[in-house]
């Protein structure tokens, strides 16, 4: 890739990052997207959108098989803290899990291939709301990707912690199942004063989130990794007010689905407790389920053995991490991988400080453009 392209997709990036949208709402970023998918050279395109993402097939000369490639769109309700000369313009929302440059980078291999026609046929997948509340599922059912299924598929997420030029995957999970975790607790406000004539829910939440953790510590296998985080408490209305209504918001990741039934009823009988405890009403809802990311075997052996042999960027072979992802949707049904791309900053994925390296972006267009030309010529 040139210098003036490079420059061209950093631009690209730095452009959606000030437009980070919840998920199912990315409307100015699908109107970006759209607008520059219109730009490339039209011969080999057929663009669908399906709710606030977008499909392109690339047609090949004489496709034998499609080769698919899945980014995400939506941003996240963190008040971006970073230094950046291009802040995010929507206020309480950023970019802090990297989808702008994922969005890029899949812009990036599209274009490549928009311009040198390759034998197989590909589908670009611009998925919306990975945060949650899922777009992979219902996505994967619609009717726009039917025909456009693609048989391999691959996809990548930046990892803060490697250098630049440095990507890491493995075979078999690579990420967790997940499920979301929404519990509210009923009970009865009062005066500060008379506690013994209320039932406190912020009392209840708090010993309800410190036992939440003796699930993961008292009933959960120690060698069987799992993790509930709460994330998010709200209840009270004042400060000498006892509070009627508590909820608790976060996310359970475990490595199996045995162990998320396992959790899932631990919670349930903590929470039971608590309702007989504090004489109050719960309800659980567990939101959103993400399928754990499994990397397709002989697939990701393939491209780790690739990757080594074209000597261009180093790769680790990973363990697991506890993150979710709806890209394991994709690969429950359609073999392919999943990859961590190094982008080289102290900040952590979901920190209002992240500033990913924009190196980074070059380095996965110029491997996938190439990995794809590969697999669409072998
Ligand atoms: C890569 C990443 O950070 N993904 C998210 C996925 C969120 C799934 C769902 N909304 C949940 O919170 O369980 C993650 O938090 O790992």
């Amino acid at each position: 890739m040139t210098a003036v392209t490079s420059d061209r997709f950093v631009q690209i990036r730095r452009d959606l990052h000030q437009i980070p949208e919840p998920g199912f709402e990315e409307f100015k970023t699908q109107r970006y997207l759209l607008d520059y998918i219109a730009s490339l050279p039209q011969t080999r395109l057929e663009v669908r959108t399906w709710r606030t993402g977008i499909l392109v097939n690339v047609k090949g000369t004489a496709p034998q098989r499609r080769y698919g490639y899945r980014a995400d769109m939506d941003g996240l309700p963190i008040a971006e803290e970073t230094g950046y000369s291009f802040p995010s313009t929507h206020p309480g929302f950023m970019h802090a899990c990297g989808h702008d440059l994922h969005m890029t980078i899949g812009l990036g291999i599209l274009t490549h291939f928009a311009h040198h026609p390759i034998r197989d046929d590909l589908t670009f997948i611009f998925q919306p709301a990975e945060e949650g509340p899922g777009g992979a599922e219902p996505m994967l059912h619609s009717e726009e990707l039917q025909d456009w299924m693609p048989d391999e598929i691959f996809g990548l997420h930046i990892a803060p912690e490697y250098p630049v030029g440095t990507i890491a995957t493995k075979p078999g999970i690579l990420f967790a199942n997940t499920s979301e975790l929404f519990i509210d607790l009923k009970g009865k406000g009062g005066h500060a004063a008379f506690p013994h004539h209320a039932n406190d829910m912020i009392v209840a939440a708090c010993q309800l989130v410190g036992q939440l953790q003796t699930v993961i510590s008292r009933n959960v296998n120690p060698l069987d990794s799992s993790v509930i985080t709460i994330g998010k408490i709200t209840g009270g209305t004042k400060q000498n007010i006892i509070a009627e209504k508590a909820r608790l918001e976060g996310t359970i990741r475990t490595l199996s689905s045995d162990t998320m039934t396992l959790v899932k009823t631990r919670i349930e009988a903590l929470v039971q407790g608590i309702e007989a405890g504090f004489q109050c009403k719960a309800e659980i809802d567990y939101g959103a389920n993400y399928r754990q990311v499994y990397n397709a075997h002989e697939v990701t052996a393939q491209f780790m053995d690739w990757v080594r042999s074209t000597n261009n960027v180093t790769l680790i072979e990973c363990t697991e991490a506890m993150t979710g992802e709806d890209f394991g949707y994709f690969l429950e049904k359609v073999p392919g991988f999943m990859f961590w791309l190094g982008v080289n900053t102290p900040y952590g994925l979901h920190h209002a400080k992240i500033e990913p390296d924009e190196a980074a972006i070059e380095v996965a267009i110029s491997l996938m453009t190439q990995y794809i030309g590969f697999r669409a010529s072998e």
